[in-house]
This record gives C-alpha cells, structure tokens and sequence, in this order.
C-alpha cells in the first residue's frame, strides 16, 4: 500500500507541476501581452503629444515666414513709435514690451548699429500682421502658447501677454548654455530650424516650456520667434493627449528625469523615487522605451526626442487590475486555485479510498490467517508462515499438542467454557515459547509450534515447559472453581530427518503426540518406538 500511496502521491505531484507550468506560461503570455499593450499605450500617448507639438512648430515656421516678409512689405509701414512706445499703439490689443540682456557671447565682437528705428519698426510690424495670425496657430486651448519675439537689434522682448513677458524676462538667464537664445546662433543652428528649450521660472519649481526659431532678415540673424507654455498648460496638453479610459498616471520629465509636470491622468499617488529614476535612466541609455515593473506599481517609459523630454507611465496593480489584462489575470489564477484545490480534495479522496482498502485487506489478510477465538495463526496461517521461512532454516523442530479430555470439558461445563480454555491454554503456551516461535491452532484442540534453529533436544525442552505451563495453571471457572488443563505432545526434529519436509516432521511430531495420548495424556513424546515420558 506504502507503494501504491507513493505512486498516486507522485502522479499527483506530476498533474499539479505540470499544470501549474502551463498555467505559469500562460500568465508569462499576459504578462508579455501586458507589457506590450503598456507600451503601445504609451506610443500612442507620445505620438499624439508629438504629432500636437509637431503643429506648433509648423506653426512658428509659418508665422516666422510672413514676419520675414512682413519686415519687407512696403504696404505696412507701421507705427513711428519706439519699441518701448509700443503699448500706446490701441489699433490692436497692446505688445508687451521688455528689455533683455543678450548673452555677450551673442553679442560681443559684432559691430551692432545703435538702435535703428527703421529695422525696429519693421519689426514692430512684422509682430503687428502675425499677432493678428497667431491664434490660428494655437488649435483649441489645450495648448495655451504664447507667443514671443526677441530682437537681436533692439535687445527687447515682445510678447503677447504681460504675464509672460514679466516670465520670460525675470527667468531670462544670458549665461545659460542651453538658453534660446544661445540655440538660435547660426553657429549652434545652422539649419536655422525649430527647437526646444526650457526655462526655469525664477522663485518658482516651475518651468517655461518654449518652442523657437531663428529669424533671419537678408541674410543677418536678427532675433528669435518663440512660443512660451506655461507647465499648467503642458500639462492640459498632456492630458488631453491621453486615451479615453486610461488607467495610467502620467508625467513629464526631462532629459535628466526633472519633472515637468505633476502626474496627470488617472490619480494612483505614486512618485518615482531615487532607485527608479536610476533604473530608467540607465535603460534609456539602452532604448527609447522600456518598462519595469517597481513593486506593485508597473512603470513604462519612453523618450520624445523633438521635446527632449520622457514621458513615463505608472500603472497601480489595483489599475491595472481594471484592465482587461488584470481581468484575464484574476481568472487565470482564479482557475489555478480552483484546480488546486480540486487536486488536493481529489488527492484526499483517493489516498483515503487506497488507506481503507489497505486496512479491509490486511483485516482480510487477518482474517483469513488467524484464529478469531484465540488470535494465534489458524492452520492455512501456520503453514503459510512456517513453509515461508522453513527453506531458510533447515534446524528446526515442531511440536505438536492437543489439549486432553477437552470433549469432557464441553460436554460438563459447556462450549463456552470449552472456548475460555482454549484462548487460556492458547496464553499458556505463548508464556512457554520465544518471539520467533511460530504457534497456530491447527484442528479444534489441536495446536502446532514451530521452533526455528532447535533440535531435539531444545524441542523437548520448550514442550516441557508448555505441559508444565499448563498443568501448573488451571483455569478459574465463574464459580471460584478450578478446571484443571493438560495436554499431550509430540515433538519431531528436522535434525533427526533432513530428507524430510515440513510436512512430513510435523506428521511425525503428531504421531508421537498419539503416542503420549496413548500413554496416558499430559505428556510429552518425542520418540517412534517407545514413548519417553517427562
Ligand atoms: N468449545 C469448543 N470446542 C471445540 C472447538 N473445536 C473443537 N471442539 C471440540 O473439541 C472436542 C474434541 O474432542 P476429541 O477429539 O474427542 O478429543 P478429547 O475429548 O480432547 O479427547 P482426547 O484428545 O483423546 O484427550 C470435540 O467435542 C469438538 O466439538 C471449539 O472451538 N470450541
């Protein structure tokens, strides 16, 4: 049964890693699914922020087109006013006018006419016919952009709303190697194209998002053309970039992973922390995009090389759990603890049903080999027993004994009584014999012991010792009374035979058992010819 326990524990075991290596895989596949769907998420985030921030620039080459040929257009002579005279002009709602420090590095070993009047009324107009154009340019108000014009001549900046113009100035840094201004040099931007910068707002953790482009007029570099968005609108950009039930916060960070932005999109609380913003500065060295999953929290990422900034997405699992992928998810491991925990039962089940059919058929076993009165081995048990070991021991002797008068005592004091003696006289003899002597009732009163590695001589010993076991103890009976028990027995050695069987020695011990009945009964024989008595 030990066996047939380890087998079904074994197939049990083998169903169990089995399926749970299949079902292992198939959440391997959601996950790469998962991760998959994460990213291509994130893509379509990213390339509708950059298709939008694509737009923009479009837009300022536009604008900086008709500023170029407005600076040439005789038809609009503008106003006589000087730049900082500006705000007087009411034929349109007013410029907002500063003064800025160029970089000297800007500047410094260019011969630069004192103000001209002239080139910066031409300016003036130039600003004048696309101040009318730009809010063409910024599509809707998810993107609220203002727009800026830096002249080279006239060291002043132009904007549209005070508020950024008061921005720009205070956050104007002239010894910023990244600054705007400092791009848009012809040695730095020869391709005279868009970029973008930024701009820490002084007193402020907030930045000033631009997107710029040169101006050239004849030949000369003149100035800078720029939009200016503000964080709160970038981050209205972002937001309304995101699709439509999204389970994803996101931000914005620079190329050195500064935030931008604060987290938009679905609120989860989380901020990356010092270890994370290594990790993915690392894997962006790598790839533009990536993911990692940071606890519970799943992070992806990606560059926008255009912006120079990373967007990254974080996903709570509880978020993610919303998903369709979290959804599959909870099934799939739904079904892995129910199949579980239907092995185990069914596990259960037939290791219960394999104990009890071990238990009926050793009781069965039992049953079938003992004597249920007496509990010593019936006469199939016997022979079993002894013809299992008798091959191993060849010096062996068996006693043969039958219990006298034992009719007398059924017939006086009833079956009963016959039966109590025969489980005393049963205890009797197991009191004269070793462990490993075999005993077993073999006929009604009749019983046999086998006694391995005994001669004759050791034989005789024991049935002695069996008839003086029971002479010396008769039984009590109810009434307070004594009944007393004997025995006849018979002993025969394999030693005085070794031609003989086990068969054959235990027919020669029951013959001299006759023959100590013969004699008188409560004795023992062990001889053919003339019965010794002991
Ligand atoms: N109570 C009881 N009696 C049994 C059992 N098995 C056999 N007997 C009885 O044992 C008796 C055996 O009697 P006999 O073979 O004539 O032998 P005996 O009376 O012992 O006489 P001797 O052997 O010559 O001394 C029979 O009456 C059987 O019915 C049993 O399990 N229980």
């Amino acid at each position: 049964m030990v066996h047939t326990l380890r087998v079904i524990h074994l197939c049990f075991i083998f169903v169990f890693v089995l399926t749970t290596v299949l079902f292992w895989q198939q959440g391997q596949l959601f996950s790469q699914g998962y991760r998959t769907s994460q990213l291509s998420q994130l893509e379509s985030v990213i390339a509708r922020i950059e298709s939008r921030a694509q737009y923009k620039m479009d837009s300022l080459r536009y604008l900086k087109q008709i500023f170029t040929e407005a600076m040439d257009d005789p038809m609009f002579p503008g106003s006589a006013n000087a730049p900082w005279e500006a705000n007087s002009n009411v034929l349109q709602s007013p410029l907002w006018i500063g003064e800025l420090p160029l970089p000297e590095s800007v500047t410094a070993g260019e011969a630069f006419p004192l103000h001209d009047p002239l080139e910066v009324r031409q300016e003036m107009n130039a600003l004048r016919k696309i101040q009318g154009l730009f809010p063409l340019a910024t599509r809707g108000s998810e993107l609220f952009a203002d727009l800026y014009y830096i002249s080279r001549e006239g060291q002043f900046i132009v904007s549209l709303s005070q508020q950024v113009n008061t921005l720009l100035i205070n956050s104007y840094n002239p010894h910023e190697k990244q600054g705007s201004f400092v791009l848009a040099s012809p040695l730095l931007n020869p391709q005279r194209s868009t970029f973008w910068t930024r701009q820490n707002i002084a007193q402020s953790n907030d930045t000033l998002i631009n997107g710029a482009i040169p101006v050239d007029f004849r030949g000369e570099w003149i100035g800078l053309l720029g939009m200016a968005f503000s964080n709160e609108s970038v981050q209205r950009f972002i937001t309304a970039s995101l699709p439509e039930g999204s389970q994803n916060a996101y931000q914005l960070f620079d190329e050195q992973l500064n935030p931008l932005t604060t987290v938009v999109g679905a609120e989860n609380g989380f901020r990356l922390n010092a270890q994370q913003i290594a990790t993915i500065r690392k894997m962006l060295a790598d790839k533009p995009r990536g993911t990692l999953r940071s606890g519970p929290v799943f992070i992806t990422f990606g560059e926008m090389r255009d912006t120079r900034s990373v967007l990254v997405s974080t996903q709570s699992l509880s978020q993610g759990l919303h998903e369709e992928f979290g959804r599959f998810s909870i099934l799939l491991v739904t079904m892995w603890i129910i199949f579980v925990l239907f092995l185990l039962a069914s596990h259960r089940v037939i290791c219960r049903l394999v104990h009890n059919m071990g238990g009926l058929q050793r009781e069965m076993q039992h049953h079938a080999l003992h004597d249920e009165l007496t509990g010593a081995l019936n006469r199939r048990g016997f022979f079993a027993k002894t013809s299992q070991i008798s091959p191993d021991y060849i010096d062996y002797t068996v006693v043969q004994l039958d219990l006298d008068h034992f009719k007398k005592v059924n017939d006086v004091y009833g079956h009963l009584v016959g039966d109590n003696v025969l489980v005393h006289a049963t205890r009797r003899i197991q009191r004269a014999i070793r462990s490993q002597d075999i005993l077993g009732r073999i006929g009604g009163e009749e019983f046999c012991i086998y006694l391995p590695n005994s001669d004759l001589k050791a034989g005789i010993m024991v049935a002695t010792r069996i008839k003086w076991e029971l002479q010396s103890a008769p039984m009590m009976l109810e009434d307070g009374s004594q009944l007393p028990v004997t025995a006849s027995l018979g002993v025969a050695s394999h030693s005085e035979y070794p031609e003989y069987t086990l068969d054959q020695i235990q027919a020669l011990a029951d013959m001299r058992m006759y023959r100590a009945k013969e004699s008188g009964r409560n004795q023992v024989c062990w001889q053919d010819e003339a019965s010794r008595q002991v």
